[in-house]
């Protein structure tokens, strides 16, 4: 007999941010939905375990237990049944079958590996052009608003942006980012992208303020964000401490990649530039600045380069 594979039909479930929507197709031509609270759900290492057994002509020999009708009932598939697994979004596997992530359209750095990963540039702008960012996010104090997160949770990041800042004033920046690219790629694990955009926004960063861990990719509208770059900048003397940079260590769990218990802790220094893959968590360690005046702020450029799909 010969299985019929067609195309799972996904478009017309919901993009919750966290849900993930699976839909088994089975020995027969059976399909089976079902949604998950998240990618973390060992359910869903499971099933890709026995897809894997099977593409490896391995017995899984078990039976999996798919709960339906938000588990008011279940059903019972024996695991050679699984013919193929859609999910939305989709998930990024490694070689050996781990869930990397539920990424969606980036490219997993080749040296996806368990310590935080990224690159830190000094004195990264000439003198003059440092300057002129600083007049310029100085000057600008009034277009700066209150930030926000995709998740929309509140307390979860605090300090003030501008969304759109000059594109005259950001060229020499990122001319400069553009230029270092064919030496950050390969040092980060990525191969070359064509980048579909860059988006750059103005931050400052005062008294009290942080942002809680996150990455920056695993959000639908953020789902193409490839590499993270934040250039820091402030006036000296420094009148500030904290907002130091702290990047994850990753470790596996149920057959699943996820934050680790050690982290990196990267110095904010004046004139730098930090670069990392947009997948790996990181946060921003609360800011203290006794003058509380907006000049004496952690000032970053930061964005992010989205892969074309
Ligand atoms: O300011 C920083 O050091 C990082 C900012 C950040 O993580 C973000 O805006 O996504
Ligand atoms: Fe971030």
């Amino acid at each position: 007999m010969t299985e019929l594979m067609t195309e799972p039909n996904l478009a017309n479930l919901p993009n919750d941010i966290d849900k993930v929507h699976v839909m088994l197709s089975l020995a027969g031509g059976h399909q089976c939905a079902l949604a998950l609270n998240s990618a973390n759900d060992p359910l869903l290492s499971e099933l890709f375990d026995a897809l894997i057994k099977r593409s490896q002509n391995q017995p899984a020999n078990r039976i999996f237990k798919i709960p339906l009708d938000e588990g008011r009932s279940a059903m019972y598939i024996p695991s050679e049944s699984i013919v193929s697994i859609a999910t939305s979004p989709p998930m990024q596997l490694d070689s050996t079958g781990l869930i990397l992530k539920h990424f969606h359209n980036v490219e997993i750095p080749s040296t996806y590996a368990l310590g935080a990963q990224y690159l830190q540039f000094d004195n990264f702008l000439s003198g003059e052009e440092h300057q002129q960012l600083l007049t310029y996010a100085i000057s600008t104090e009034s277009q700066f608003v209150g930030s926000t997160t995709t998740n929309n949770l509140s307390d979860y990041r605090k300090s003030k942006v501008v969304y759109s800042p000059d594109a005259n004033v950001l060229q020499p920046l990122l001319n400069r980012i553009q230029a270092l690219l064919p030496e950050v790629l390969p040092k980060l694990g990525l191969s070359p992208f064509n980048i579909a955009r860059i988006d750059s926004q103005l931050t400052a960063s005062n008294d009290g303020e942080f942002y809680k861990i996150h990455d920056d990719n695993s959000s639908p509208p953020t789902a193409t964000r490839q590499l993270t770059y934040v250039y820091y900048f402030y006036r000296e003397p420094k009148s500030f401490t904290g907002g130091e940079l702290r990047m994850y260590n990753n470790k596996i769990e149920n057959h699943y990649w996820t934050r680790g218990e050690g982290f990196t802790t990267i110095e904010p220094r004046n004139n730098s530039i930090v670069f990392f893959f947009s997948g790996y968590e990181h946060e921003v360690l609360p800011v203290n600045c006794q003058s509380k005046a907006f000049a004496d702020s952690r000032f970053t450029i930061n964005g992010w380069m989205s892969r074309a799909n």
